[in-house]
């Protein structure tokens, strides 16, 4: 293990870190200089210097939902300012520096939230005017803040102000130590680009070298590194976009040692299974394995109508099909190693699984580390996760450092086609989440068949890549209709469609009348067993995406 931390993404490119306060728009920090870019790491706001094992070229203050003058605000660890690197702090990381610094920091009467102009102070030390370089007299911005600078400290000076904010950006005047009140990293504050790229290039100093094309081939010599030349690794795979990137890095890196097994656990989209295999298997070249498990699966859902109930069955049964599958492919390795070694085929020989790969994001990491520590559990997101405490296989995450978008572009820069790496994400429990009421194959065929016309007219009408994700539900009440003449007693689909970012919060989309009339006649007519569709207009909050 060691070895790879000496390779760590880190070292390997000009890095920002960003030390987190707790602000809702952190993770947006982070989103900026990516899109510049730059590499950036972002730890919780405890994090020690002293402990840091690598050297990043600047650091972000982020926001907080603290007041620095509460009691347990949380602090900034002041070796931060002896780093010798540019320091940015964005409204609560400004009012740290400010406090730290001996200014003043009081609550407001005048408030202020949402859009402002800022007017840019050019105090003619080039230093101190060089974050707002390029830039127009006065500047569009998006603020959130409730408590005010009342008094600069000594050394700095004032770089923008608005009519009720004095203090709306500052500069240290000789350290490159800058402040700003507003949230450059919103996309309500249109020149937080070019914001970013003054701290991050010009003032940094970074080189704009972090690219998916790059990552590719020092992601592939890490991966060979820490699995060495002969151990193998298990993928699980679910078909969906970040398992099957993850995937293809691994195949890259280690050929058949790299071995995928699928769980088809009967909640899958129609044809899914076999698509997967034809995309990872016949297109790509992995090792892949399709476990069939839908009857296992099927039996344990039998009468089960509690949503939680569903997902813990889904993801132990999960567990005890993959393990197994594990046992199996692991006999199996042990065996060919032995035979190639008695063969006196010393180098043919591969090892053994030493190494389970999952396709873990940037942003669960981020969750996991936040300052903000565990939120309420709205409801079990069912991973791999669990597989680890018993397993002795240790973990491997190629995606760890990434964002859902660069995955894409990973994907796509590695020969995944672009409508397979752009698909929406897809849950583990699968359609068990979307039939409200008990899960049975009948229901399972009804629901595959009403997404699958869904999704196609979607496709259709051109407009999936702006949708982040679209379903159908399979509602668990009946109403009655006529068709042909005939009275109906039938079942009702309703649709989803939601446009969001992060997933943590997302609005419904606005298809047109003529959209939603093609769709609804298509699944009344072609799908047996339904007889109404229905349109869910919930944004989340107050609903969730999926409906259990
Ligand atoms: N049916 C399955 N078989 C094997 N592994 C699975 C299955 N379902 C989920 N997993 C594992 O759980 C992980 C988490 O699933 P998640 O839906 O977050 O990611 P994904 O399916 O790879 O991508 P996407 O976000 O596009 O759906 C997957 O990366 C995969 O390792
Ligand atoms: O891998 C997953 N396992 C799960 O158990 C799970 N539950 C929800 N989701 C997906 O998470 C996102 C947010 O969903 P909710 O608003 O319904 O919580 C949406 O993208 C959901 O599809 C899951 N993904
Ligand atoms: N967005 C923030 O960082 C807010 C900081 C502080 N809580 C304030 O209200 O001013
Ligand atoms: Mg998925």
């Amino acid at each position: 293990m060691g070895v790879a931390s000496a390779e760590a993404i880190h070292s390997q490119y000009d890095s920002i870190l960003i030390l987190d306060f707790g602000s809702q728009y952190s993770h947006l920090i982070a989103r900026r200089c990516r899109e510049l870019n730059v590499y950036c790491e972002m730890l919780p706001c405890t994090q020690k210097i002293a402990e840091l094992d690598w050297k990043p070229k600047g650091v972000i203050l982020s926001g907080s939902p603290f007041s620095v003058y509460d009691d347990g605000a949380p602090r900034v660890d002041k070796a931060v300012f002896d780093l010798g690197v540019p320091v940015l702090g964005i409204c609560y990381g400004l009012q740290e520096i400010a406090w730290t610094f001996g200014g003043k920091v009081d609550p407001h009467d005048r408030r202020e939230y949402g859009k402002a102009m800022i007017d840019v102070v050019k105090t003619g030390n080039a230093h101190a005017d060089r974050l707002f370089d390029g830039e127009a007299e006065q500047v569009q911005v998006w603020m959130s803040h409730g408590d005010q600078l009342s008094k600069c400290p000594e050394d700095f000076e004032v770089i923008a102000r608005t009519s009720t904010a004095p203090f709306a950006a500052l500069a240290h005047k000789s350290k490159p130590i800058f402040g700003i009140q507003f949230h450059a990293e919103v996309t309500h504050s249109p020149r937080g680009k070019e914001l970013f790229g003054n701290f991050v290039t010009k003032i940094c100093g970074c080189k704009q070298d972090w690219n998916m094309e790059t990552f590719i081939d020092k992601e592939i010599a890490r991966i060979r590194e820490l699995v060495g030349p002969k151990a193998r690794v298990i993928g699980a795979i679910s078909g969906g976009v970040d398992s099957s990137v993850a995937a293809k890095l691994m195949h890259e890196a280690l050929g058949d040692r790299f071995h995928a097994v699928m769980v088809d656990n009967g909640v899958l989209r129609g044809g899914e299974a076999k698509q997967v295999y034809e995309m990872l298997s016949k297109g790509l070249g992995v090792n892949l394995t399709v476990v069939d498990a839908s009857d296992l699966f099927l039996g344990r859902l039998e009468n089960v109508d509690d949503p939680e109930k569903k997902r813990k069955i889904i993801g132990n049964t999960f567990i005890n099909v993959f393990d197994e599958e594990v046992t199996k492919l692991e006999a199996q390795a042990e065996k060919e190693e032995a035979e190639a070694l008695k063969a006196g085929r010393q180098h043919e020989a591969k090892g053994k699984y030493e190494y389970l790969m999952q396709g873990t994001l940037y942003p669960d990491v981020i969750e996991s580390i936040s300052f903000k520590g565990p939120s309420a559990t709205i409801k079990t997101h069912h991973n791999v996760g669990g597989l680890l405490e018993n397993m002795k296989l240790k973990l491997i995450e190629p995606l760890r450092e990434l964002f859902k978008d660069e995955v894409r572009e990973l994907g796509k820069v590695m020969g995944i086609p672009a409508h397979l790496v752009g698909r929406h994400p897809f849950p583990g429990p699968g359609l068990a989440v979307r039939i409200l009421g008990p899960v049975t194959r009948a229901q399972v065929e009804i629901l595959q068949q009403a997404d699958a016309i869904y999704i196609e007219e979607i496709r259709k009408a051109g407009i999936y890549n702006e949708i982040s994700q679209a379903f159908a539900v399979l509602l668990p009440v009946r109403a009655v209709g006529v068709q042909g003449d005939k009275r109906t007693y039938d079942q009702v689909v309703a649709l989803r469609a939601v446009q969001t970012t992060d997933f943590m919060t997302a609005t419904w989309y606005p298809f047109t009348y003529d959209f939603l009339s093609t769709v609804s006649n298509r699944i009344t007519n072609e799908v047996q067993g339904v007889n109404r569709v229905v349109y869910d207009i919930s944004s989340k909050p107050p609903g969730t995406i999926e409906w259990l």
